[in-house]
């Protein structure tokens, strides 16, 4: 198995779960759409997947491993987190912002920028990557940023919110990456409210409701 949690629970404030006893295996290949109301929990679920969080009790495993401790860089290197909100420099142009998380990704530019390159082509960014990003409108943020964090040769991507601002002709080459990387044994978690788009993604789904993370009919 390639990601696991196992019983994990998490709170906020003393006595206010927000996870309770929530397991879950995913595999290669996996796109699994995590459904669940407003505030019932999916972020701090992804949270706690990409070590933002620590759990109260339970753990997360990759590859039958602990992700903190011995594992944890390996971990680290290999995750996407697609955060609803982008953090991008507003004063830097489209172009600066790339490089920066390249750095920040010590990612050396001939991996990285292939896969930027095309990225960027498919989502029509090109023309603006040379004006400062608070130019741009939502849309044009979120194609960058998901252009510079699908520059990375990732084996988990954790989308939260993904598809809400991309217009149709996005939406599809999105809909394509993702699939493309998940055909490449990577696995794919994401939340969303766009019903359509992610009943054409899932390849499995699950329900966050009262705590509690339950296996839901697709
Ligand atoms: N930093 C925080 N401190 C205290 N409570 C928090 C914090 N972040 C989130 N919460 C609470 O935890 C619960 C779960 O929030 P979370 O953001 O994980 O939900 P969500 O399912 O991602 O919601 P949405 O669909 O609106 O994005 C909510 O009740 C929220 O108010």
């Amino acid at each position: 198995m390639m990601l696991q949690l196992r019983g994990v629970s998490f709170e906020y404030e003393p006595n206010q779960p927000v996870l309770q006893n929530v397991s879950l295996d995913v595999q290669e290949g996996d796109i699994l759409w995590i459904q669940g109301a407003n505030g019932s929990g999916k972020t701090t679920l992804f949270r706690l997947i990409a070590q933002l969080l620590m759990p109260k009790e339970g753990e997360v495993l990759y590859h039958s491993q602990p992700i903190i401790g011995p594992k944890r860089k390996e971990w680290l290197a290999d995750l996407v987190y697609l955060q609803a909100n982008p953090y991008l420099f507003d004063y830097l142009t489209g172009k600066e912002n790339v490089r920066f998380f390249r750095h920040l990704f010590a990612m050396p530019e001939d991996q990285f920028c292939p896969y930027f390159a095309q990225t960027a082509e498919r989502f029509r960014l090109n023309d603006a990557l040379d004006i400062l990003v608070q130019d741009y409108s939502l849309g044009m943020r979120y194609k960058l940023f998901w252009a510079c964090m699908f520059g990375r040769e990732a084996r988990v991507f954790l989308l939260d919110e993904p598809f809400a601002p991309l217009d149709e002709a996005s939406l599809n080459v999105a809909i394509e990456m993702v699939r493309t990387r998940a055909e490449n044994g990577a696995a794919v978690l994401f939340t969303s409210h766009v019903r359509d788009v992610s009943t054409q993604i899932a390849t499995r789904t699950m329900l966050l409701e009262n705590g509690r993370l339950a296996q839901q009919p697709i």
